[in-house]
């Protein structure tokens, strides 16, 4: 399996502190990984380094088999579907739905110009289908709810046929109802055999979609375990992450935890 994302010793320094530090860490394109930690452990950084946002201090990343420093980023990044809250606040509020979509071929937010390929408004129209947002397709993208925002977010990261897809807390803020409709719809785009590699961060193990398949735990900017998700997600290694003393239930590949 050709890897989507590999990072030899990557450090990551902001002034003077180490926000990553030594991560190497290999992504597969038949891997769902989820990334978690504390507040300010580093996992927005990380993705920033997989989305080629931006580059290591040190060390080496390689994004979709290109190593950063060596490629043009402006190439590079049309190939990685990213979904995150600051990426959303870019998309002007009275967007419709379907152009939030379709302009994802065209990798900018806001409709700039009327000519688009019937190709392309074929295949915007089945992704909204396909993330239960059809009906919402002529609403203005500031008029969804948070639950519908976040779909059609993610709606627009794979749009394109991302070879990797990122995604920075997609459940967040979402209540019960719209974050389970989220989850299994997740969880039914990682299972298919053609979808890509895919890293989602999120605070918190309710929210691993059940197909995910590995895990990886930051705290301090290094990684405190990382491998398949059964292995991982446990309540040693997310109580040493988050210091705290965990009991961790997993039932069909959903877990919760709470403290002791
Ligand atoms: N450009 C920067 N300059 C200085 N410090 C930074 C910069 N970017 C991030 N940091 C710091 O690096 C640490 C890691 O930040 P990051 O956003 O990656 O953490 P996170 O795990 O995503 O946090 P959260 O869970 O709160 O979203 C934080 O302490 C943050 O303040």
């Amino acid at each position: 399996m050709a890897s989507v994302l590999e990072l030899n010793d990557v450090s990551v320094v902001r002034d003077g502190n180490r926000i990553l530090d030594s991560i190497t860490w290999t992504v597969d394109s038949d891997e769902r990984w989820v990334i978690l930690g504390p507040n300010g452990a580093g996992k927005t950084t990380l993705l920033s380094i997989a989305s080629a946002s931006i580059h290591p201090s040190s060390g080496t990343a390689l994004v979709l088999g290109e190593k950063l420093g060596k490629v043009d980023v402006f190439e590079l990044r049309p190939r990685i579907g990213f979904a995150s809250t600051a990426l959303a606040k870019r998309i002007p509020a009275d967007e419709r739905v379907v152009n939030v979509v379709l302009t994802a071929a065209y990798s900018v937010t806001g409709r700039w110009n009327e000519t688009y390929e019937e190709l392309d408004v074929k295949r915007a129209r089945r992704v909204l289908a396909e993330w239960k947002l059809a009906h919402l397709e002529n609403r203005r993208f500031g008029d969804l709810s948070d639950g519908e925002q976040k779909r059609v977010q993610i709606a627009r990261a794979v749009m394109t046929d991302p070879e990797m897809l990122l995604l920075d807390e997609p459940a967040a803020s979402l209540d019960l109802g719209a974050r389970e409709e989220l989850l299994q719809l997740l969880s039914g785009y990682a299972s298919a055999p053609s979808a890509p590699g895919m890293v989602m961060v999120t605070h918190h193990v309710e929210e691993i979609p059940s197909a995910f398949t590995h895990a990886l735990l930051l705290a301090n900017g290094r990684v405190t375990a990382s491998g398949r998700i059964s292995d991982v997600i446990t309540a040693e290694n997310l109580g040493s992450t988050f210091g705290l003393d965990l009991e961790v239930t997993e039932n069909d590949g959903r877990y919760t935890a709470r403290a002791r």
